[in-house]
C-alpha cells in the first residue's frame, strides 16, 4: 500500500532536514513504530503524518484528504500510498496499535476517515458532548414582562431585525450562547444588556474571562464603557430597568489560566470536574483564541448548572495551539452559494425561532430548520459600529474576509487616510519599503522613548503610549520576521539616538514573554517595558500592566524567557488593539511560508487597528493571502452539526 523511494528511515531523516517534518514527528513514528511488533512502513508513515498534522494545529488526520501520489508535497515524490481511502482505513484498523471510538486503551483512534491521538480524540469528544449537555433552553418564566424589558433595552432600528436584540433574547433563554461577530458589531454591549436583564431577575456569581491578560483588560475597559453609556441611556427614560441592577453587572475581568487556578509545574488546573468553579454564569471573551484542550478543561470544571457564554470573533486566526473550536462551533452557519460565495445564515429549531419572535417581535421563520442542532445557542452580530468613522479600515478588513480580490484592490485604490501601502522596492540602497517602515516606526514609537528622555517615570502613561503603535509580522523568522524587524528597529532607533543597546535591558526596551512562569506571575504572550523604577529612578525594573489595570514589576534578570517586541507576530496580537498597525509581509516567501499567510491571518491583523493601517509587502503576496483560506482538520463541526 506504499511505495518508497529509499528506506523509510532514511526518507524520515531527509524530510526532517527538508523541513517538511519536524525532528518530533520522526521520533514519534519511528516510537510508535518500535512499540507494535506488527508495524509496517505504512503506519510508520502514517504516524509521522499524523504527528505533523498536530504540529500544523490539526486535531486529526482525515485519510481521505492524503494526496497519495504526493503526500508530503515534495518537489519530486518520494513516497506514494497505493490504493483508495477505504483500503487505507482497513489497512490502518488490523494494526495493533489503532482503536474505534470506544477503544480507550489503544494510543490511536480510528473515527470514519478520521485518525487521532487518543488524547486529541478525548478532547474533541468530550468538549462536543459537553457543549451538547449545555445546548439546553431555559425557561423563560414571565415572556410578556422579558418583551418589555428588551423593549426597553433596544430602541427600534432602522434594519428589519435588529441583531443584538435577538442575541440578548438568545442567550437569555438558553444555558450555553456563543455570540459572534467582527470588532465594534457590538458583542459587549450586547452582553452587557443581557447581564443587566440577569441581574434585574436574580443574584448571580458571575465572571469574566480571556485567554490572555491584554484580553482580559480590554473586556474589563469594554463593559466599564458600555456600562456608562448603558446607565445615560437608562437615566434618560423612565424605564422598567433599574440603576441598581446595572450596578450589580460586574465589569473586572481575568485571565483564564488565574480562574482554572493554575498549579505551578503541571498541565492540570485547581479547577475541574471533581473541583468545579463556584459561579453561575461564566462569560469567556476572545473565544477564537481558545484551544481544543483548554475549552476541555474550561467545559470539564464548568458546575452543573452554569450558564456559558462565549464570545469572538469566527474569522479571526485559530488559536496558537491544535484545534479552532469557535469556528467548529459556527461551521453549521455557513453557506455557500452555486459561485462559491459563503456567507453566514442563522438556524433555528421550531421552538427557539418562535420564542425568539415573541420576546423580540420580529419574526425568525425563515430562519427555522429542521436540523438547527446547535444553531440555537448561536447569534451571530455582523453590522460594525465602530467603522462607520474610519471606513478605509472596516472595508478593507471586510473585503479580506471575504476574499474579494477586486474590493480589496479597490479599497487600496481609495487612498483612504487611515490606510498606507508600503511597496517592497530593491534597489542598490537596500530595500526601500522597509526603510519607509523604519522611519514610521522611528516617528511613532520616538513618542513613548522620548517621554521616558524627559523624565517621564508614570510606567502606565509610558506603556499607555507604547501601545498606540505596533508592527505585527506574519513571520517569526527572516529579515522581514519579527526577529529581523525587531533587529532594524532596534538599529533604527539607536541611529536616531532615543535607544542605547550598550546593555541588554535598557530604558524603554518592550518585551514579550514567550514561556510561563506561575511564580511569578508572567504568562506567554504578556508584554512589558523595561522602565527605571518610580521608587529609584537608577534602577530598570519591567513593568507590566495586569488584567486588573495594576503594575507588576520584575527585576529583568528574573524575566523567563523572552525577546524584545518593537514586532510581534500576528498570532501573538489577538486580543489586542493599537491605534496604529503596521503589517509586514515578506516580499519572497518559501513554499511553507505561504502556507502560514492566509486572509485570517490579514484580516486578524488589520482589525487590530483601531485609527490607521498600513503594510509593507507585495501586491502578488498580499493578494495570495487574501485569497488562502485556512482550514483546520478536525471533527468537531460535524459532531456538533450532525
Ligand atoms: N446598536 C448600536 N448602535 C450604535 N452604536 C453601537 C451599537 N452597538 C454598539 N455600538 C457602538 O460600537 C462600539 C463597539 O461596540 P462593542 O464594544 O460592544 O463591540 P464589540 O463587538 O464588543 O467590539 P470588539 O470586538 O472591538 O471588542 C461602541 O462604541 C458602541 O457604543
Amino acid at each position: 500500500m506504499i511505495a518508497l523511494d529509499k528506506p523509510l528511515e532514511r526518507l524520515l531523516k531527509e524530510w526532517e532536514q527538508q523541513r517538511l517534518l519536524t525532528a518530533l514527528d520522526r521520533h514519534f513514528a519511528l516510537e510508535m513504530s518500535a512499540m507494535h511488533a506488527d508495524s509496517t512502513p505504512l503506519f510508520t508513515f502514517i504516524c509521522a503524518l499524523l504527528s505533523r498534522q498536530l504540529s500544523l494545529q490539526h486535531t486529526c488526520l482525515p485519510l481521505n484528504l492524503i494526496d497519495n501520489s504526493n503526500p508530503l508535497a515534495e518537489v519530486t515524490a518520494q513516497c506514494q500510498l497505493l490504493g483508495s481511502t477505504v483500503e487505507l482505513v482497513d489497512a490502518l484498523s488490523q494494526s495493533s496499535a489503532v482503536g474505534t471510538p470506544s477503544d480507550t486503551g489503544k494510543p490511536l483512534i480510528l473515527d470514519g476517515n478520521n485518525l487521532y491521538l487518543q488524547r486529541y480524540y478525548q478532547f474533541e469528544y468530550q468538549v462536543s458532548e459537553q457543549l451538547k449537555r449545555l445546548c439546553v433552553p431555559i425557561d423563560v418564566d414571565d415572556i410578556p414582562h422579558t418583551q418589555t424589558l428588551l423593549s426597553a433595552l433596544f430602541s427600534p432600528t432602522a434594519q428589519a431585525l435588529d441583531w443584538q436584540k435577538i442575541a440578548t433574547a438568545t442567550a437569555f433563554s438558553h444555558k450555553l450562547a456563543v455570540i459572534t461577530g467582527g470588532p465594534g458589531t457590538g458583542k459587549t454591549t450586547t452582553v452587557t444588556k443581557l447581564l443587566l436583564l440577569l441581574c434585574q431577575q436574580q443574584t448571580l456569581t458571575i465572571k469574566l474571562v480571556a485567554p490572555t491578560g491584554k484580553a482580559a483588560a480590554r473586556l474589563s475597559e469594554s463593559i466599564k464603557a458600555s456600562k456608562v453609556r448603558l446607565a445615560t441611556e437608562l437615566g434618560q427614560k423612565s424605564d422598567p430597568l433599574s440603576l441598581t441592577a446595572l450596578a450589580a453587572v460586574p465589569e473586572e475581568a481575568t485571565t483564564l489560566h488565574r480562574l482554572l487556578g493554575v498549579i505551578p509545574n503541571s498541565h492540570r488546573f485547581r479547577h475541574h470536574k471533581d473541583n468545579p468553579l463556584r459561579l453561575d454564569l461564566l462569560i469567556v471573551d476572545e473565544a477564537s483564541m481558545v484551544d481544543l484542550p483548554m475549552m476541555h478543561k474550561l467545559l470539564d470544571a464548568l458546575p452543573e448548572h452554569a450558564r456559558l457564554i462565549l464570545l469572538g470573533d469566527q474569522d479571526q486566526l485559530a488559536s496558537v495551539e491544535a484545534g479552532a473550536v469557535l469556528a467548529d462551533i459556527c461551521a453549521g452557519l455557513k453557506q455557500v452559494s452555486a459561485d462559491g460565495v459563503s456567507q453566514w445564515r442563522m438556524r433555528y429549531s421550531p421552538d427557539k425561532a418562535k420564542l425568539l419572535s415573541q420576546l423580540t417581535a420580529s419574526d425568525l421563520t425563515p430562519f427555522v430548520s429542521p436540523d438547527a442542532q446547535i444553531g440555537d445557542a448561536l447569534a451571530m452580530l455582523m453590522h460594525s459600529h465602530r467603522f462607520q468613522g474610519d471606513a478605509g479600515i472596516g472595508l478593507l478588513a471586510g473585503a479580506v474576509n471575504r476574499s474579494d480580490l477586486e474590493a480589496v484592490l479597490h479599497v487600496w485604490q481609495q487612498g483612504y487616510q487611515e490606510l498606507l501601502w508600503i511597496e517592497h522596492q530593491d534597489t542598490p540602497q537596500g530595500n526601500l519599503g522597509l526603510q519607509a517602515l523604519l522611519t514610521q516606526s522611528v516617528e511613532h514609537y520616538g513618542v513613548y522613548l522620548k517621554a521616558i528622555a524627559s523624565g517621564c517615570h508614570t510606567p502606565s502613561e509610558i506603556i499607555d503610549r507604547f501601545n498606540q503603535y505596533r508592527i505585527l509580522c506574519a513571520m517569526r523568522v527572516g529579515e522581514f520576521g519579527v526577529e529581523g524587524i525587531n533587529a532594524s528597529v532596534s538599529q533604527a532607533l539607536a541611529q536616531a539616538q532615543l535607544i542605547s543597546l550598550s546593555h541588554e535591558f535598557y530604558a524603554g526596551r518592550p518585551v514579550i514573554i514567550q514561556s510561563n512562569d506561575y511564580n511569578l506571575g508572567l504568562f506567554n504572550g504578556d508584554i512589558g517595558v523595561i522602565l527605571p523604577d518610580e521608587t529609584n529612578h537608577s534602577r530598570l525594573m519591567a513593568h507590566f500592566v495586569q488584567a486588573d489595570g495594576s503594575l507588576l514589576k520584575v527585576l529583568p534578570a528574573r524575566l523567563p524567557s523572552h525577546e524584545t517586541c518593537f514586532a510581534m507576530t500576528v498570532h501573538k496580537s489577538q486580543g489586542s488593539e493599537f491605534s496604529q498597525v503596521a503589517l509586514v509581509l515578506p516580499p519572497r516567501p518559501s513554499a511553507a511560508q505561504r502556507q502560514l499567510l492566509s486572509k485570517e491571518l490579514v484580516y486578524t491583523a488589520i482589525t487590530r487597528a483601531k485609527n490607521h493601517f498600513s503594510c509593507l509587502g507585495s501586491q502578488k503576496i498580499f493578494e495570495a493571502a487574501c485569497a488562502q483560506a485556512t482550514q483546520r482538520a478536525s471533527g468537531l463541526a460535524n459532531r456538533l452539526w450532525q
